[in-house]
């Protein structure tokens, strides 16, 4: 098969695709590679370390998509990039198709088969390639938070750890999930008092056994919400429902019983948002004030660590890279139940359910799109 990896073109987004690891080991398999120049640069990896993997280099996207038989980028595919995907080419990458009307019509129109990482499964009931971004999403959360509660920045003015004879900042993390659990260690690392909402139980009881010592957990009805968010510093909002539209957990009006300068950082903001204030924002200019509350709502956090965020999505996304490669996508997801999940768009239908449910769109079941 054709892998083509062309340069991520969203603002400000430096990771890629494909690593220089990640081609050799398709190279290795008989398949060829062919990556737009500099593609991987913003990551570390010049366009020599392609070469020495046995890749070629492309001079532009329009060349990459035209030669390849699957693309493998990062982020959803931008408009122009759209345009450039025709019937029966793959695409794999992330697409958080939920929120997004216009990118699901211009996929559908494409005749493309559009695997998304974000729905991925593994036999753990986990998110196998929105792990590691979620990872690092949740680490940076606290960081970007921080920042945002500084004065200059339009925050309260609070410092996470405090100091002697000061209390710490208040962090309440609304899902307990993966980003949940890695902002948790990263703000109770800082000094912060964090605490943890979730509402599946399961995810509580684990998160104390593990954790307990290291920041509280709470159930996340609508109540205890609002009473953690009044006193809180710093919000970061880290639910999911796989695949579907973030639902809004702040409404509003409920800003206004909010501390004047809190930090809200919406990580859910890819699908569309956890707080009904959010928009998304670009880490140009990632924050933005509404009644008095500063909102941090950068859709690719992970964008900003593009080194470490490459290698990690690269270490997870190659076997399915490989699969997808060595026997075609009706044969690999035959093969793999968990990888069929990730089919989000195919010769023109949505083949997601959550997907079509968000957008009133009709699904043609992936079973079915798998024979037809
Ligand atoms: N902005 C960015 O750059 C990035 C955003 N993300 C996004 O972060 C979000 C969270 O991802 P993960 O932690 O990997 O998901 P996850 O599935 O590991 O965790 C989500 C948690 O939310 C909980 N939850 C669902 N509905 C809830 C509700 N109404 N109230 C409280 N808890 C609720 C679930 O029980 C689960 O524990 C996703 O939207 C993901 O796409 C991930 C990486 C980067
Ligand atoms: C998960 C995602 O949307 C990102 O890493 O940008
Ligand atoms: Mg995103």
């Amino acid at each position: 098969m054709h892998i083509g990896c062309p340069k991520e073109i969203k603002p400000q987004e430096f990771r890629v695709g494909l690593t220089p690891n990640a081609a050799h080991e398709a190279i290795s398999h008989g398949h060829q590679v062919s990556v737009e120049t500099d593609a991987g640069l913003g990551a570390g990896f010049p366009d020599d370390d392609y070469i020495a993997a046995g890749a070629q280099i492309l001079g532009s996207a329009a060349e990459v998509f035209a030669a390849a038989d699957m693309i493998v980028k990062v982020k959803e595919p931008q408009p122009v990039e759209r345009k450039m995907l025709r019937e029966g080419q793959i695409l794999f990458t992330y697409l958080h198709l939920a929120p997004d009307p216009d990118q699901t019509r211009d996929l559908m129109e494409s005749g493309a088969t559009c695997i998304a990482y974000e729905t991925v499964t593994d036999n753990r009931g986990g998110l196998p390639l929105l792990a590691p971004m979620s990872e690092v999403a949740g680490r940076l959360a606290p960081q970007v938070g921080a920042w945002t509660l500084q004065k200059a920045n339009g925050g309260r003015g609070v410092l996470m750890g405090g100091v002697p004879g000061v209390g710490p900042a208040r962090v309440v993390v609304i899902g307990g999930g993966v980003v949940g659990t890695h902002a948790a260690r990263i703000a109770a690392g800082m000094g912060a008092d964090v605490t943890v909402l979730d509402r599946y139980l399961p995810r509580l009881r684990y998160l104390d056994d593990v954790f307990g010592g290291t920041f509280k957990t709470s159930y996340a009805s609508a109540g205890n919400t609002v009473d953690l968010a009044r006193e809180a510093d710093l919000i970061i909002g880290a639910v999911l429902v796989p695949g579907a539209a973030a639902p809004k957990l702040i409404s509003r009006a409920q800003l206004a019983e909010l501390k004047p300068g809190a930090a809200l950082v919406d990580v859910a903001i890819d699908q569309g948002g956890c707080f009904e204030t959010s928009k998304a924002t670009t880490h140009e200019n990632p924050v933005y004030e509404v009644d008095g509350i500063m909102h941090y709502c950068v859709a690719n956090m992970p964008g900003a660590v593009a080194r470490t965020s490459t290698i990690a999505l690269g270490n997870a996304t190659m076997p399915f890279m490989l699969a997808l490669a060595d026997k075609g996508w009706r044969q690999a997801c035959t093969d793999d139940p968990y990888l069929l999940e990730g089919l989000n768009v195919h010769a023109g239908r949505v083949t997601y359910a959550a997907v079509g449910d968000a957008l009133g769109i009709d699904v043609l079941s992936p079973d079915l799109a798998l024979k037809g």
